[in-house]
């Protein structure tokens, strides 16, 4: 039976516990570099003791940013400033994981704490979003994004290999496509979003192909023996979700068939008009449903707090990974809150020999 601080190997890559640290938008960076802010965060997650720590949302070209203060990966003076942090994630003992992203029509937008909105069109700071169709967002996000032309879409997937192939060479260990949360590729899955009437719009396989497309093109440069993986959206909470459910994942089957190695489950967030049933771990029965039915490890997030709800999760196999976000800003090293909750006697080489050492005697 696993538990939360069993091993997980997956490919050629070994994570030494069932703990994820989520990608967090730190919204921190300057023309999309890294700085120290992003050293400092990335580095005391990874001594946190978590198996997997994935970097925030990084945007594979500037009008994918969702504010201006967001990560990129689409030069390299971007990833070069990324290497230290890689280093230090791995010398601290967690497989160094990155998501990258493109905003779609919610880009070009303020940061939480300065509005959470997009910013106005008379603004510099803003640009011209593109989505699959001219349609907005809604409420805090109401500027019309410009319908993708045929040649967009051919840059937009080139844009996400590119990156791929920069996170590759930086030693990434694991790579996360953002296919979640209203940004662009969702946007092409939802019919909130995309209602084109080309051969990307309409039917369910004509809805996924953006997102079958992108895959198989970050597949081929993306090593074999490194786990490939997505956040996607397999629900919306709009009222039709059993129907949502079956056709996600029916394509989540497409994108195994098409190499994907591990899909961490989330949530839509395509429409402003959701009811989203916040709770305990609230999305961890829609994860593990997509586990049985498309037989394909799963992580999910979202109200997952406490080291014995985390471990429960992980003995009944509903999830392989379970995966943390804010937690983590709360407390860097909640596995060791963790550990101490499941009595693991792992307290000496969870975090480095600093803290470690002194923390597992003189209790
Ligand atoms: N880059 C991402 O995927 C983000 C996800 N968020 C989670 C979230 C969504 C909706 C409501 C609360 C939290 C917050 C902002 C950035």
């Amino acid at each position: 039976m696993p538990a939360l601080f069993d091993s997980y190997t997956l490919k050629d890559v070994t994570l030494r516990n069932r703990i994820a640290v989520g990608p967090m938008c730190q919204y921190m960076a300057q023309d999309g570099v890294p700085n120290d802010w992003h050293d400092v965060h990335y580095a005391s997650l990874a001594r946190g003791g978590a198996g997997l720590v994935t970097m925030e949302a990084t945007a594979v070209s500037p009008e994918g940013r969702i504010t201006p203060g967001c990560l990129g990966l689409w030069n390299d003076t971007q990833a070069a400033a990324f290497a230290p942090i890689v280093a230090a994630m791995r010398k601290a003992g967690a497989v160094p994981g990155i998501q990258i992203a493109h905003a779609g029509r919610k880009a070009s937008a303020n940061v939480p704490w300065e509005g959470d909105d997009h910013i106005p069109a008379t603004d510099p700071r803003g640009w011209q979003t593109i989505a699959p169709s001219a349609i907005a967002f809604g409420e805090n996000l109401p500027r019309e994004p410009q319908a993708m032309t045929l040649d967009d879409i051919a840059r937009v997937k080139a844009d996400y290999v590119r990156a791929a192939e920069r996170a590759r060479d930086l030693g990434f260990g694991w790579l996360m496509l953002h296919f979640a949360h209203g940004y662009l590729a969702q946007s092409f899955w939802s019919t909130h979003s995309n209602q084109r009437t080309d051969s990307y719009g309409g039917s369910t396989e004509n809805r996924g192909r953006f997102l079958l497309e992108t895959l198989a093109a970050v597949r081929a440069v993306w090593p074999e023996n490194r786990p490939l993986s997505v956040r996607f959206g397999v629900i919306e909470f709009d009222g039709r979700d059993e129907e949502t459910l079956v056709e996600s994942i029916d394509l989540v089957r497409k994108m195994k068939a098409g190499g994907l190695d591990f899909i961490d489950v989330s949530i839509g967030f395509s429409t402003p008009a959701a009811t989203i049933p916040w709770g305990p771990a609230f999305m961890a029965p829609y994860a593990h449903r997509v586990r049985q039915e498309a037989d394909i490890p799963v992580s999910t997030s979202w109200y997952i707090s406490e080291g014995r709800q985390a471990d429960a999760l992980i003995r009944n196999n509903i999830l392989d990974i379970a995966t943390l976000a804010r937690p983590f800003l709360a407390n860097p090293h909640w596995p060791l809150e963790a550990s101490r909750a499941l009595r693991a006697k792992n307290t000496e080489t969870l975090l480095p020999p600093p803290y470690g050492w002194w923390l597992a005697r003189y209790q």
